[in-house]
């Protein structure tokens, strides 16, 4: 257990909000341009927005009309004792009412709307973005936090729309309204009402300065515990067979705290904000009170009217509740625009296709593929060093080696998950680099140790290969897979929904199912990675006759582990450290009696 852990529940640890503000500083440049963005988004719907502004603008006018027919009651009819044209006036206050509660109604009733629409869009945007960001951006991230830009971040972005838009809109209206009514009332007391503004502003700016980055920071922890909350979960296997429940607890428990704390200051400063306004409201109030009074009384009503202090009170409210609203607003907003940054950064992200724009589109191919002395390292340090060979038409490639000495590497520039750096790559006498991606990998299938089993029936898990094919086409290629047998006995057959990875069948019919996938995909190109788990000799031999008739006719690469498996292989590759230190089939190897012979000799053994 960490330290953290032992804490009681009501400390928060105080956060250096003094290093985050320069970090928001940095990001503040970014401000302006994130809401142009979000304001692209939104301009789709302009005749919506159209709608929801001319009804702030009339809710507006009616929430200035109705304290002014008040003050107009009190002085034209109340204080002068007069009954007739009062009732006709009271009508009018309650029409006014009535309308500013309908215009109110409408703006949010279409501002949600758009809202709505708008984040739809946004997080169309941001997963199709997901799919065309090479492999290299996922290798460098936790998913969970990745996937709490679609979720937080862009529900970040709703709720401030949703809310914020009109409000913020709205508070400016009312209070250029407000002042220019009161300007005309009584320049006195409207003096007065505003002598409480530099005490609010300077509050409020005291305290944006500290919530801004502090909301900022909110949204990262919140990622972070959502990256490592999903790691976690797709690791329980792991962390229950090491008994490392504890451990995980307790690091769970580090950044659940920093969240907490994070969260704990953003809110208790922001909350501040409606605190210090109602203070500064009541004293206003008073002074309104206070000096309008004075006013009527020296200068019997002739300067400032009974009425006029009851509209000032009432305005006075007014003035000070879009201030308060813009202020608290104002907060929400910063941490939208944190959101909606953080979800244009990975819109603004290279994408895979972005260096293909002279790459040609290829519809088949013979599977022939040439290394030239390539080199190539995911950063820096150099993983594959002066890699040359070729796989023939057919023909099967089989790397073997120690941990870590580049088998997948090879792999990933094959079919361009990477680039390579130096050298040479070519399919049928074309450079890779030439030939766009996703036509190069729909030449390609995969029988990877981890093949991933989407939520779904078997029969969809096996079409994933070919979507358009029919249902017998899917059997028969089970059947060659030698997995129409255990499929038949599942309770319902084809129609049995596996959950997300498979984890209702066991791993080597796992194994099948990707296998009856990669055959009905009928790619020219292969890459296995053997299984590396225990699977029982019956199972073990089927996978093995259904991969032979998976590579009949095709070039496949495989990445060996168990030798036995690829003494037919036409070329056995044998890597060190990223170099070949031996090459050629199994008799030549084995004749050698070099490296691949003493593993041979230790895995008979
Ligand atoms: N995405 C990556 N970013 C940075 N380095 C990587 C990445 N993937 C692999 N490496 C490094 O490249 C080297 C070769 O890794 P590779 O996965 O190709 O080995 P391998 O021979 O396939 O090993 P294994 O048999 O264990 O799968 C290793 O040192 C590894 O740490």
């Amino acid at each position: 257990m960490s330290n953290s852990s032992l804490k009681a529940p009501f400390q928060y640890e105080r956060i250096p909000i003094e290093n985050i503000t320069t970090d928001n500083k940095k990001k503040a440049k970014n401000m302006g341009a994130t809401l142009k963005r979000i304001w692209n988004y939104l301009a789709v719907e302009k005749a919506k927005l159209t709608l929801v502004i001319l009804m702030v603008m009339a809710s507006s006018g009616l929430a200035l009309l109705g304290p002014f027919l008040v003050g107009m009651a009190i002085d034209d009819f109340i204080v002068m004792q007069q009954t007739a044209g009062l009732g006709m006036l009271l009508i009018s206050l309650i029409v006014v009412y009535l309308f500013h509660s309908l215009s109110i109604f409408l703006q949010n009733f279409w501002m949600i709307g758009i809202a709505q629409n708008t984040v739809y869009t946004l997080r169309k945007d941001l997963f199709k973005q997901f799919h065309r960001l090479p492999i290299s951006y996922f290798d460098k991230r936790q998913h969970g936090e990745l996937m709490s830009r679609l979720t937080n971040d862009i529900d970040n972005v709703n709720n401030t729309l949703n809310q914020s838009v009109i409000q913020i809109f709205s508070s400016i209206l009312t209070l250029v309204g407000t002042i220019a009514v009161m300007l005309y009332l009584s320049p006195i007391l409207t003096v007065v009402t505003m002598s409480v503004v530099p005490v609010m502003f300077f509050a409020m700016k005291w305290i944006t300065k500290r919530t801004g980055p502090l909301y900022k920071l909110q949204q990262r922890k919140l990622g972070e515990v959502n990256g490592y909350v999903e790691e976690i979960v797709s690791g329980q296997h792991v962390v229950k067979t090491y008994s490392q429940e504890d451990m995980v607890i307790g690091q769970f428990e580090q950044r659940n705290n920093e969240l907490k704390n994070t969260g704990f200051w953003a809110l208790a400063i922001s909350g501040l904000i409606p605190k210090v306004m109602n203070m500064l409201n009541f004293l206003s109030f008073g002074l309104i009170a206070l000096i309008g009074g004075i006013l009527v009384i020296v200068y019997d009503q002739q300067l400032v009217t009974v009425g006029t202090i009851v509209i000032f009170t009432e305005y006075a409210r007014q003035f000070t509740r879009p201030l308060n609203e813009l202020s608290n607003q104002f907060n929400v907003l910063l941490s939208a625009i944190a959101g909606a940054e953080r979800v244009f950064n990975v819109m603004d992200e290279t994408q895979e296709e972005m260096d293909e724009t002279k790459a040609i589109e290829i519809s088949s191919t013979n599977g022939n593929i040439k290394f030239e002395h390539v080199s190539f390292g995911y950063e820096e340090t150099k993983i594959l060093n002066n890699i040359s060979f070729e796989a023939q038409t057919g023909e099967t490639v089989a790397f073997v080696g120690h941990t870590g000495a580049g088998k997948t590497t090879i792999i990933n520039l094959i079919s361009r998950f990477y680039n390579y750096d130096e050298g040479k790559i070519t399919l049928d006498g074309v450079d890779i680099k030439n030939i766009k991606r996703s036509s190069l990998r729909e030449q390609m299938a995969f029988v990877l140790q981890d093949s991933f089993l989407f939520h779904g029936t078997i029969r969809d898990n096996i079409r994933y290969g070919r979507l358009e094919a029919t249902d017998k086409e899917v059997e028969n290629a089970a059947k060659d897979a030698n997995a129409h047998d255990f499929i038949v006995k599942l309770p319902n057959g084809y129609d049995t929904i596996l959950d997300q990875d498979g984890s209702g069948i066991s791993q080597g019919q796992k194994q099948l199912l990707t296998i009856a996938r990669a055959l009905l995909a009928e790619p020219s190109i292969l890459i296995l990675d053997e299984a590396t788990s225990n699977i029982d000799t019956i199972t073990e031999l089927k996978i093995q006759d259904a991969l032979e008739r998976l590579m009949a006719g095709r070039t496949s690469f495989v990445i060996a582990h168990r030798l036995n498996t690829i003494q037919e292989a036409n070329t056995i590759i044998m890597l060190e450290h990223g170099e070949i230190i031996e090459k050629g089939d199994h008799e030549q190897l084995i004749k050698q009696k070099g490296h691949y012979y003493q593993l041979y000799k230790g895995q008979l053994n």
